[in-house]
């Protein structure tokens, strides 16, 4: 296959990058590229430590798809092995550590869930415990003796932890390490991370020189701002959009983003054309509302089809912007094992409303639960299906359930 002009290219991959290290050199490999008709290795790294992918993620993985477009070769490694050091990056805590069965399970999740953005026939799926595992006590201290402690310690995290007086542990300076023998490994040509991943990636061309080898340009991309506006996105921190959640949720969700980071959204997880950006800018600062609702059917577009956005939209327009409970609820009929008085924040948690009863605790006392649009105060109630329902139960602005009477009647 004949790859594309590299000025073309670069154009292409240019959009959105918040930092190429060094830009220059990526010209120059993809010019090699296209004279030897050889593809680049871009490689891209994966913590499966919580495996559900949101928008954030998607900033990534659609650079990475970019590349696959032009031709060359993406290479997703799921991090088992350095799963199970737990690294720190970004954060001030250690991360919890899991076993390598639990990252594999993790790791299968994760690749099914990027390649929904990336090209399935394109995408080498790579676990590091493959090479990893192998090395020798020698092998590590030969890793260990390639860096300082004081190289490592330029690290925000690492630093502001030794600041703080907070432990590290030797084992979290392996995770840059392991990560960078990766890219030896695989011999990377290009390697993409959000820009939280910088020191992680450029270490790994300081190791690659140390190995002879030809050191890999690193291209970091902007971190996404979760629903809350501040914060980037992260499950952990409760303001991401799940890719694989329900077409409601997500648009629903994209609604509630600050008016200012629209155009961001925009330009970071949709596939709306360069030359049309300028134009998308100036209707987002003069009508936010409505590009806001086009950006939220997009991205619903984009992951579950039209038809699903369409209804999103009426669903959305329905409940939150006429405060109406919409048409198609969902249904559920407590079961015999719910018993006949149910406990409400089991019935929510039945009916696929909550995920847990700390969740509906929670919503109550927000006062964002209603039964038939009457607010409910008390955490503990229980409720007599077989007398009450059927009626309808709303968690939040957009969580219904109609609650059917249990099938027998009383009997249950
Ligand atoms: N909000 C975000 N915006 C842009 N890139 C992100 C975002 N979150 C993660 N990434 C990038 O995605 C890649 C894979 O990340 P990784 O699997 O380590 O997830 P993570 O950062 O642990 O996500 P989470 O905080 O949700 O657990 C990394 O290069 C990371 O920088």
């Amino acid at each position: 296959m004949a790859f594309p002009p590299v000025d073309e290219q670069m154009t292409v991959l240019r959009r959105g990058a918040e930092e190429i290290v060094p830009e220059d050199e990526l010209a120059e490999k993809l010019r090699t590229s296209r004279e030897t008709d050889t593809p680049l290795t871009v490689k891209l790294g994966c913590d499966p430590s919580r495996p559900d992918l949101h928008l954030g993620h998607t900033v990534v993985l659609r650079k990475l798809r970019q590349f696959q477009d032009f031709g060359h070769r993406a290479v997703l490694i799921v991090g088992d092995f350095t799963g199970m050091i737990g690294d720190p990056s970004g954060r001030s805590k250690t991360r919890p550590q899991l076993t390598l069965e639990e990252t594999r399970e993790h790791g299968q999740s994760y690749y099914e869930q990027a390649t929904r953005v990336l090209d399935p026939n394109k995408t080498e799926i790579r676990y590091n415990s493959e090479w990893l595992d192998e090395m020798r006590f020698s092998d590590v201290i030969e890793l260990a003796a390639q860096q300082t402690v004081a190289q490592m310690l330029k690290r925000d995290d690492f630093n502001e932890r030794y600041e703080a007086g907070q432990p590290i542990s030797l084992h979290e300076f392996l995770y840059p390490l392991a990560q960078a023998r990766d890219s030896v490994h695989i011999e990377a040509d290009v390697e993409l991370g959000g820009t939280d991943q910088r020191f992680n990636l450029l270490l790994a061309r300081r190791l690659q020189e140390a190995n002879d080898q030809a050191a890999q340009v690193c291209m970091m991309l902007p971190l996404l701002e979760g629903t809350d506006g501040s914060d980037k996105m992260s499950k952990s921190l409760d303001n991401a959009i799940g890719i694989a959640e329900a077409p409601e949720d997500m648009y629903g969700k994209t609604m509630s983003v600050p008016d200012d980071l629209i155009y961001r959204y925009v330009e970071l997880v949709t596939d709306i054309p360069t030359e049309q950006l300028p134009k998308v800018k100036q209707f987002a600062e003069s009508n936010p509302r409505a590009a806001k609702a086009q950006l939220a059917r997009r991205i619903v577009e984009m992951y579950h089809g039209e038809e699903a956005a369409d209804r999103a939209e009426e669903h959305f327009e329905q409940t939150v912007v006429e405060g109406g409970v919409p048409d198609d609820l969902p249904e559920y009929t407590p079961t015999p094992e719910d018993g006949a008085e149910v406990g409400l924040l089991n019935l929510m948690r039945h009916a696929d409303l909550t995920d847990s009863n700390s969740e509906g605790r929670r919503m109550i006392e927000q006062g964002a639960v209603t039964i038939d649009e009457e607010k409910v105060t008390d955490t503990g109630r229980y409720i007599d299906v077989a007398e009450e329902a059927p009626f309808v139960l709303q968690v939040g602005k957009r969580r219904f359930a109609r609650i059917r009477p249990p099938e027998n009647g009383t009997d249950v």
